[in-house]
């Protein structure tokens, strides 16, 4: 199976550092989100995996090659960059053929991806008459055009409507299923919470986190449980005896910080106690990721010493 792997990767635009000695690897059948701040290097990280810009020092390789080296390069690799344009006075269909031809993909293909992508009924309309959502369809059916075991997309949700979300999330799911091996970037964190399983997280320029996505989120988001019962005042007393630490709200309900649903249910039945709702409140990758984004700003903001002259 195809991998991408970075190798202590560095590009520089004059004294600017945009990626700075990365490593890591995207691995197949499973969807890599692809996260960092403004500027934190993704899309010039991605541009050096497709070879659109050349690395300071440092390799990006798929499959063990420099993309540069591979022939018809569409059926090893798909790629969705947010730059990428189709011309306007093309349509849709011509557009796909013109990269069909070029890499030796039959026809047949480009009327199974206007399907895939739900631009069949459209297909003959000129680019320039397309919607954002539309474009984004289109772009990500170029990307799946031959059939490549390497997907890479940048903010694929970028101008999809609800419905197109949750065709992506799905699209992104069963790539995954089929053992590609699937990179996408994104801002929004509940949408990668949703189709993730694993994330690697960049920081100006470099590598903060290259983890499976629950433990990304267990790591730095503290389990909770919400409860009610009937009689807060033994609830309170029990929590206490066991070390715990909880707060009731206005409303009387609970929450038991640090703890874990297993742990306070188990204690609460075995001591008699009437519960009245019992839930694990998970965490969420929004706020894991400010957790660590919010450490990271902490430590880069420290002041650099003087150099001595
Ligand atoms: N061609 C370029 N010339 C000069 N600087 C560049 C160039 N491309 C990127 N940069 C700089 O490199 C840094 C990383 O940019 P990059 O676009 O890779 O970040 P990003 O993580 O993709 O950001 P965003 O989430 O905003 O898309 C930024 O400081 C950016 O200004």
């Amino acid at each position: 199976m195809t991998s991408i792997d970075v190798q202590d990767l560095t590009k520089e635009f004059g004294s600017k550092r945009a990626v700075d000695h990365l490593t890591f690897s995207v691995l197949p059948g499973r969807v890599t989100g692809f996260l960092g701040p403004n500027g934190a290097g993704k899309s010039t990280t991605l541009r050096l995996v497709l070879g659109l810009d050349r690395p300071t020092s440092g390799t990006a390789t798929v499959g063990g090659r420099a993309y540069a080296t591979l022939d018809e390069p569409l059926r090893h690799v798909g790629a969705l960059l947010d730059a990428q344009a189709p011309h306007g006075s093309r349509t849709a269909r011509d557009h796909l053929r013109a990269l069909a031809v070029s890499n030796r993909i039959g026809p047949g293909r480009v009327d199974e991806v206007l399907e895939e992508t739900g631009l069949a009924s459209v297909a003959r309309r000129r680019v320039k008459t397309y919607s954002l959502g539309m474009r984004q369809r289109l772009g990500i059916a170029a990307a799946l055009l031959g059939d490549p075991p390497v997907v890479l997309l940048d903010e694929p949700s970028n101008g999809l409507d609800p419905e197109g979300i949750i065709w992506i999330r799905e699209v992104l799911r069963r790539l995954a299923r089929e053992g590609r091996t699937v990179l996408v970037s994104s801002h929004l964190m509940n949408e990668t919470a949703s189709f993730a399983d694993h994330l690697v997280v960049l920081g100006r320029g470099r590598l903060l986190a290259d983890t499976p996505m629950r433990d990304f989120i267990e790591a730095r988001v503290e389990p909770r449980v919400r409860m009610r019962t009937t009689d807060g005042p033994a609830l309170r007393g029990l929590l206490a005896r066991h070390g715990y630490e909880a707060s009731e709200d206005d409303e009387g309900r609970w929450t038991v910080h640090r703890a874990r649903v297993e742990d306070i249910g188990t204690l609460a039945s075995g001591a008699g106690l009437p519960i009245l709702e019992l839930a694990a409140e998970e965490g969420t990758l929004e706020q894991a990721y400010l957790d660590l984004t919010a450490s990271e700003a902490e430590f880069t903001t420290t002041p650099v010493q003087p150099q001595e002259a």
